[in-house]
């Protein structure tokens, strides 16, 4: 990673504006083979989140993020840190919102804020959504967006739209990027006369929560340097994504970079999406992500030059397997470990980009075929040799959900026992955080985190493959 340094008088002075924050500052030090690059440059600023006080980054060069593997050094990632929006889940509401079980909220909170201590303790720069957002809401563009995009639910009418977005207009950006979050319950609109407003149900949502948030895996990507805004599947998450594409449009430390996705395309979640090599992406289609989520990704994403091989890997369309990376996740350059009943059964199809076409081979073992795009001689899998009930067990529990924070040394839940002592044996150091409340909502390690920036693995570093950066 190229180490830069910044002249710190170039940065500008606190205010509550985050447009007046941004400077155009020079590289100095190691930055030679760019030189005078631009620098965004945003003051440090402290937010209040939940009872913590939090410091803002301060400094970012533009296209400071990049991402060509799962399993290169993380330094930065994006994370959701749970928070109203959980007590608003009731026996009621969960399934619609994709909980299979009420979490505590507040342990949920802790549960999170000690994964977030286990990645900084290593060094990770940790980001978090609800900051990026408030910051964005600075920006009168981002409000209206915002606005427009929450009351879009053809549910409200125009009379209970038209109150809804004058009580949002009056928030400052805490309490609107709050309200976007956590939703509007009925009770806190006093919108008293209309007659969708008198015939809604009391315990119903004027905005619906977003308890889903939390896992920042799936509503946006990186892929190289441009980030994928997805298109998420269900109904539930869908404005997820509606808030990350604010935060990339409108934050300042993101100036300048287009998305290589967004949400009006095609279905498609980050969960599906492994960067198995630079310049060889998987992506598993099933209950979330469509064939045709798939195929537009690998146009997009082969016409840019990110990747020369898209596998399409198609996965049981049930919600134990909701994402690729429910059953197969990479802890080393060449190392996956993968859900037993289907490391050998899985198949993936090859789309390469072939004279402005797409072309598509003939399918094959999905180890096979991966190993073969990532030219190696054969990716190896952890076998975690567990009888099928510990296996179905633990798989349902995230086992295999595991978060590489470098090459063989990864987190993961400390509730999978048995998962956890086969990486071991494998010679993976496991990073074990506790998930019973977070777990509540079908995800673990790999989906709670979007990771921004990591190192290439030297493996890669010297490779003549396509890297796609
Ligand atoms: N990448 C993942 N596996 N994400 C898990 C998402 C869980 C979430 N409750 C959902 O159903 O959408």
């Amino acid at each position: 990673m190229r180490a830069w340094t910044v002249s710190t008088s170039a940065v500008a002075t606190p205010s509550a504006d985050t447009r007046s924050n941004v400077a155009d500052v020079r590289c100095s030090g190691s930055a030679a083979d760019l030189p005078g690059t631009p620098l965004m440059v945003a003051q440090g600023m402290v937010a209040q989140a939940g009872a913590r006080m939090i410091t803002r980054p301060r400094l970012r060069r533009v296209n400071e993020h990049r991402v060509t593997s799962e399993v290169g050094r993380l330094r930065t990632v994006l994370l959701h840190r749970p928070g109203a929006e959980l007590k608003r889940l009731t026996p009621r509401n969960s399934d619609k919102l994709l909980f299979d079980a009420i979490p505590w909220a507040g342990r949920a909170q802790e549960e999170h804020d000690a994964f977030a201590e286990a990645l900084r303790s290593r060094g990770v720069e940790v980001l978090y959504v609800v900051e990026l957002l408030q910051d964005a809401l600075e920006y009168e563009p981002a409000r209206e967006q915002a606005i427009a995009d929450a009351v879009v639910d053809l549910r409200l009418g125009d009379q209970l739209r038209r109150v809804v977005e004058s009580y949002l207009r009056d928030l400052d950006p805490e309490r609107l990027a709050h309200a976007l979050i956590a939703g509007l319950a009925h009770e806190e609109l006093k919108a008293g006369h209309g007659l969708v407003y008198r015939l809604m149900d009391r315990l119903d949502f004027i905005i619906d929560p977003l308890p889903g948030l939390l896992f920042t895996r799936d509503n946006s990507t990186w892929i190289g340097d441009r980030v994928a805004v997805t298109s998420l599947a269900m109904e539930a998450r869908r404005r997820e994504a509606d808030l990350l594409g604010l935060v990339y449009a409108h934050h300042p430390r993101f100036a300048g970079m287009r998305p290589i996705y967004e949400p009006t395309l095609e279905h498609l979640e980050g969960g599906d999406v492994l960067l198995l090599s630079p310049g060889v992406i998987a992506v598993g289609t099933g209950e979330r992500t469509t064939p045709a989520g798939v195929e537009r990704l690998a146009r997009q994403v082969t016409e840019a030059g990110l990747a020369h091989t898209v596998l399409a890997v198609p996965i049981a369309q049930e919600r134990a397997t909701m994402h690729l990376d429910t059953v197969c996740t990479m802890v080393d350059v060449d190392t996956v470990v993968m859900y037993p009943p289907v490391a050998h059964s899985l198949t993936a199809w090859a789309v390469t980009l072939d004279g402005g076409e797409l072309r598509v081979a003939e399918p094959r073992p999905f180890l096979d075929a991966a190993a073969e795009a990532m030219g190696l001689d054969r990716l190896k899998v952890i076998d975690t040799g567990l009888d099928p009930v510990t296996a179905e067990r633990e798989q349902w529990d995230d086992g295999n959900n595991t978060l590489a924070v470098a090459p063989r040394l990864c987190v993961a839940y400390e509730r999978n026992i048995e998962t956890n002592a086969q990486l071991e044996a494998s010679g993976i150091e496991v990073i074990r955080i506790t998930g019973s409340e977070l777990g509540t909502g079908r995800g673990g390690p790999r989906c709670m985190s979007c990771p921004l920036l990591r190192d290439t693995p030297e493996l890669w570093n010297t490779a003549t493959q396509n890297t796609g950066t």
